[in-house]
């Protein structure tokens, strides 16, 4: 009997539930954006099936794929929460704002309308098909994030660019790094990322959160964390809750305080200093400095790593280098 129960009751209820899911999705028809979902256990992948007004849309179903960080904006007012924040570019139809992995377009239908000129970048083709069936003046632009020439790209569109996305979750920082780097060739980005990762960008000085991220953030742009979004808003629903973090870039600042180091030499000292970041400097830098063959400035030494401003890394890397 148990066997029986569990073979056949449990899936049965399984089905159920399932069904309901569905109808509660199909015939709502205030719901603007809906999806229905299967939840594979084994392989954790859901196969998701866009919605608009109510209406399934059969042609259109992706399995939303891990390894691509696919999870997809469900909640309308998470939506409309994020696109209010985008404030740039209006006059020419929104030509320098650029979407980071549209996915389905949750975030594109709200944005294209008000921007019309705007670029997106995606990698995964079945995306890009669908984005360009669902909007066919949609710019895409097919291929990895990470690859993106951004100088050219501002270039190419006449000026610094506005970048949003719900991020991929396992590219966050690389894609934060590539947009560091590149911090005189955009104005502003609205992205959303992983509360954790949001809580490194903003931290301050002798925070549990201060590090690497903290510094080169802060040094390249005066970031905010706007607000959180809860798991649920998601679908696959992640394990994690996320935040809308706005990074305003400062490239004038950057550009003097790289006056006198390179970009390489402050990872360098930062990277070294974080590794043992609850050790006094004296024995953290010790494998850097002995390599330049330096010693630390004598009020640096009793000091640590989670107690230094953003600028502070900077005048440190100007001393262990040598150029001033
Ligand atoms: C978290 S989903 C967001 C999708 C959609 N914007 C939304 O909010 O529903 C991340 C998107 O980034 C795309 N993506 C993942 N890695 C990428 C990469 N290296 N370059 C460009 N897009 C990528 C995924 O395919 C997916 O569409």
């Amino acid at each position: 009997m148990s066997g029986y129960h569990n073979n056949v009751v449990l899936p049965a209820f399984g089905m159920m539930i399932h069904f309901q899911l569905l109808r509660t999705s199909f015939v709502n028809h205030n719901v603007k954006l809906a999806y229905s979902w299967i939840v594979k256990k084994q392989n954790k992948t859901l196969h998701i099936t866009s919605c608009q007004q109510g209406r399934p849309d059969r042609n259109r179903s992706l399995l939303a794929k891990q390894s691509l960080g696919q999870n997809f904006l469900y909640d309308d007012n998470y939506v409309q929460k994020i696109c209010s924040q985008v404030d740039f570019d209006v006059e020419n139809g929104g030509k320098r704002v650029i979407e980071v992995g549209p996915g389905l377009g949750a975030l594109t239908r709200v944005l294209h309308e008000r921007y019309p000129n705007m670029t997106t970048i995606e990698i995964d083709t079945r995306a890009v098909d669908h984005l360009h069936s669902k909007f066919p003046q949609l710019r895409v632009i097919h291929q990895d994030v990470l690859r993106t020439d951004w100088k050219a790209l501002a270039e190419s569109l006449g000026g610094p660019l506005a970048i949003v996305g719900n991020l991929p979750y396992n590219i966050t920082t690389p894609i934060l790094f590539s947009l560091i780097k590149n911090c005189s060739h955009i104005d502003h980005a609205i992205l959303t990322m992983q509360l954790e990762v949001a809580l490194r960008i903003t931290a301050k000085p002798r925070s549990k959160d201060f590090g690497v991220l903290s510094v080169f953030s802060q040094l390249h742009s005066r970031p905010s964390l706007l607000f959180h979004l809860p798991p649920s808003v998601f679908r696959p629903i992640p394990e994690v809750t996320s935040a809308l973090v706005r990074l305003d870039f400062q490239p004038k600042k950057a550009l003097e305080l790289f006056k006198h180091v390179s970009m390489e030499e402050l990872t360098q000292v930062v990277r070294t200093a974080f590794q043992q970041r609850r050790k006094r400097m004296s024995n953290s830098m010790k494998s850097l400095t002995d390599r330049l063959q330096k010693e630390l400035p004598e009020d640096m030494k009793g000091r640590r790593a989670e107690e230094l401003k953003p600028e502070d890394f900077v005048q440190l890397t100007e001393y262990l280098f040598g150029h001033r």
